[in-house]
């Protein structure tokens, strides 16, 4: 459940009127979603017929400094035919507005659903919408480092400790050692960069039927390697929730959605399985972290760390490489 604070109802009236998008009809807090508190907002729109909007308050996971490159992006990507909300500027012209000193910004509702077990249709059209994406960023002018690179894994993953790694798995301290040492080692340079989402999972993407209707929640947004955007997708999409079994039709439709859109080039395809085990051991240490630190009978389930080691493990088998020679 996501609604961390209240709004009354003449709170949230006045604070829709500082939009131009007709009077507020209802208001309906929205359980998806950890990080922030989101409403379901209904006007009557400018014209009377009706309009439906996103209301999100940035809660503590977000720097809101950050905020006009997140919303910024938005409005970049959506005037470039992206499929991702718009964000709605208040009479002002302000993307956000502050209330009880939290930000808050009105987003475009974006029609689709959240699938839980695509098909490869649906994986290819993702592949598609993720390589638009980068395309239609390159000239966003705003930057971001990545907030949650490999120097974070490794912050997280120590402050875990490793007993309390031990404690999700025996087999835990061992393999993000190994995968820390390796990947810092062999962490590829000189590929191409560009903004990414870096979050691409199936719950943050909309779809009606195997169409893309919305790409959605970009607060990890970051300029980073083009291709570890695809290896994160492909991580998020192509396993089976507990990460036991990898599905190679979803694989092969997500990548070669993306190369109808953005080629990849030779250097970037070879770098792909270390970018995975690097997108893999990302959330892995969020996971672990947030599996140490929620407290029991929170509201918010942790997720499960170890569906990531086993994608990991999965992605540093060479047996396994020849899964993206085709990207
Ligand atoms: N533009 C939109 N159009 C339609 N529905 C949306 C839109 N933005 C968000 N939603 C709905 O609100 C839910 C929560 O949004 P979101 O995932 O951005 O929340 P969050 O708390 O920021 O997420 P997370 O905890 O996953 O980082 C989504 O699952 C989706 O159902
Ligand atoms: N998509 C992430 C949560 C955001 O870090 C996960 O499934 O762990």
């Amino acid at each position: 459940m996501a609604v961390y604070t209240h709004l009354g109802a003449e709170d949230m009236a006045a604070l829709i009127a500082a939009f131009d998008v007709g009077e507020l009809r209802s208001a309906k807090g929205i359980a998806e979603g950890v990080s922030n508190s989101n409403w379901l907002i209904e006007t009557s729109g400018r014209d009377g017929t009706g309009a439906r909007f996103i209301l999100t308050m940035y809660e503590y996971r977000i720097d809101t400094a950050e905020l006009p490159y997140f919303l910024g992006l938005l409005d970049h990507l959506a005037a470039r035919g992206c499929p991702v909300p718009r964000t709605i500027h208040d009479r002002e012209g302000n993307l956000f507005r502050v209330i009880d000193g939290k930000c808050v910004a009105l987003i475009e509702f974006l029609p689709g659903v959240s699938v839980s077990q695509p098909i490869p249709a649906q994986a290819y059209a993702v592949g598609q919408a993720l390589a638009q994406v980068h395309l239609a960023a390159a000239d966003f002018p705003a930057t971001r480092a990545n907030g949650m690179d490999l120097a974070e894994s490794r912050r997280l993953l120590k402050a875990c400790g490793p007993s309390g790694l031990a404690e999700i798995d025996a087999a835990l301290p061992a393999l993000v050692t190994d995968a820390l040492d390796t990947l810092e080692r062999e962490w590829p340079t000189g590929l191409p960069r560009s903004v990414i989402h870096a979050d691409l999972f199936p719950d943050n993407v909309l779809m009606l039927g195997s169409k893309v209707s919305g790409l959605i929640d970009f607060y990890f947004a970051c300029n980073d390697i083009t291709a570890y955007d695809v290896a994160t997708t492909h991580a998020a999409w192509c396993f089976s929730g507990d990460g036991r079994t990898f599905d190679p039709a979803l694989s092969q439709a997500l990548l070669a959605g993306y190369a109808a859109a953005r080629p990849l080039s030779d250097p970037e395809r070879a770098a792909l399985p270390v970018l995975a085990r690097g997108a893999c051991l990302r959330f892995v240490a969020s996971r672990a972290y947030d599996w140490l630190n929620t407290p029991r009978g929170a509201l918010v389930m942790p997720k499960d760390p170890m569906a990531f080691a086993r994608r990991m493990a999965f992605y540093a088998d060479p047996a396994n490489a020849a899964v993206f020679a085709a990207a």
